[in-house]
């Protein structure tokens, strides 16, 4: 059967990670979902036993494989590359830590067969995020979603769990996609041609991480802050962006002062 859908994981040191990741998913597909799905890890030379633990797999009959680069890292690019080499029409991007729980799979490639893109969302009822989840990374994570908030609907850019349809892709001027940094469905949603209304959502209840550590650094708030501004010139030009920032800035010192200080 042919392969339609693709699961692309962008990996780095998550040996202990994709035994349960591979065989949660493919179980959740089913018998049939597993014929037409492919598991694609894009791993950066972690030289950590990856590479072994997916050719134990493949051993037992699982259609994954392991991308591993050598000349290159990030999690944006890594991405990128396991979709241009995918060979599903629908490719859902999904981190390794199993943060993202691989039983919502299924149900987002039904949706993504409708909507050209999906956002995994944390902000929908019913769902949330594990109340393990560190204070610091709720702050983080909320301000990051307040900023780019003007850029899209979409109720979570910040979510790494998400899928685009191939064909999506091919629709980006060229060199548009940002390949640096953590947020690469925030570029996807601002470059790629479709209508904002068009985006579907899947709600899911955001894990925590129980193997392996986060790759959030410093460096990946700085490169956070400078794709933000490439995506305001983006979408409003360059002659608008002060005038933009100096909106934006009084509407959060307002909301600020509505919510903390006024009571
Ligand atoms: N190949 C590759 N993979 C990477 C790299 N950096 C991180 N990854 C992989 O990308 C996934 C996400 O990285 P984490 O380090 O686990 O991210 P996080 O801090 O837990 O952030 C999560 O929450 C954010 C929302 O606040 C999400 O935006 C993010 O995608 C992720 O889900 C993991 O599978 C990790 O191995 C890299 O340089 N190269």
């Amino acid at each position: 059967m042919a392969i339609e859908n693709s699961v692309i994981v962008p990996a780095y040191h998550e040996k202990l990670n994709i035994k349960p990741l591979t065989e949660r998913l493919f179980k959740a597909l089913g018998e049939d979902g597993s014929k037409i799905t492919e598991l694609i890890f894009v791993d950066d030379n972690s030289q950590d036993g990856s590479v072994e633990e997916v050719e134990a797999l493949q051993k037992k009959g699982y259609n994954v494989k392991i991308i591993v680069r050598t000349t290159e890292r990030g999690l944006s690019s890594a991405v990128l590359k396991g979709f241009y080499e995918a060979k599903g029409e629908y490719l859902i991007c999904m981190d390794a830590d199993l943060q993202h729980p691989p039983e919502y799979v299924p149900e987002l490639f039904t949706k993504l067969r409708k909507h050209p893109f999906v956002i995994g969302t944390r902000y929908a009822a019913g769902v949330g995020i594990d109340k393990d989840w560190p204070l610091y990374r709720r702050v983080l994570s909320g301000g990051a979603r307040m900023l780019a908030k003007p850029l899209t609907l979409a109720s979570d850019p910040m979510s790494g769990f998400f899928g685009v349809q191939k064909v999506e892709l091919s629709r980006a001027s060229e060199g548009a996609i940002n390949a640096k940094g953590f947020k690469i469905a925030l570029d996807l949603l601002v470059k790629l041609p479709f209508d904002d209304a068009l985006i579907g959502e899947q709600p899911f209840s955001f894990g925590v991480r129980t193997e392996g550590e986060s790759k959030l650094s410093g460096k990946v708030m700085i490169q956070y802050l400078s794709q933000l501004k490439e995506l305001y010139i983006y979408k409003f030009g360059a002659e608008n962006i002060v005038a933009l920032f100096v909106i934006w800035a009084l509407l959060v010192v307002f909301i600020f002062y509505y919510l903390f200080i006024k009571n």
